[in-house]
């Protein structure tokens, strides 16, 4: 939870790329699994369609899962057993009490991890200080590109 901010990343805190297409999504989730050391937290901010299952298919896929990634909405948490380790997904979105995130012990979960994308975590935000915030966004006028911005 002390880690410094990680430096590769990227994306720089207040950058913003456009990706055309599902590849470019999942390209840029596979860069993200390469510069975020084990344990990292990444978290996802982004309305339906905004693309955060694709950019965590890509993360996922970029070490070497070839499974399919879904959307962990219905699930709460998904859990792929990557080779590089465990790779938590997780959609926080319904949980209003940040205790159920504690009761679930999150925190060893992660820390167990290669890697965790959390949705909609923003209770956890001041938990994972070093841990980046991507906003996914759909752009108006077309359905082709997606915008992806670090908050933090
Ligand atoms: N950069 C992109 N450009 C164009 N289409 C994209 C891009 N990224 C993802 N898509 C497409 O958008 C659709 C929705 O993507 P995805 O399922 O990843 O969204 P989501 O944010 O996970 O949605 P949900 O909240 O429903 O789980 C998919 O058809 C996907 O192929």
């Amino acid at each position: 939870m002390t880690a410094p901010p990680h430096p590769d990343l990227p994306l720089l805190p207040g950058e913003t790329r456009l990706l055309r297409g599902a590849d470019e999504q999942r390209a840029l989730g596979a860069e993200l699994a390469r510069a975020l050391p084990p344990g990292a937290v990444l978290f996802l901010e982004g309305e339906l369609g905004a693309g955060k299952t694709t950019l965590t298919g890509g993360l996922v896929g970029a070490l070497d899962f070839a499974d399919a990634v879904t959307s962990p909405t219905y699930a709460l948490m998904h859990v792929y057993p990557t080779p590089a380790g465990r790779v938590l997904h997780v959609d926080a979105y319904r949980v209003r009490d940040p205790q159920e995130l504690y009761e679930m012990d999150l925190e060893d979960l992660i820390a167990g991890s290669r890697l965790s994308v959390i949705e909609w975590g923003e209770g956890l935000y001041g938990d994972y200080p070093a841990a980046p915030i991507l906003r996914l966004e759909h752009v108006e006028g077309d359905p082709e590109v997606r915008r992806v911005g670090r908050v933090r």
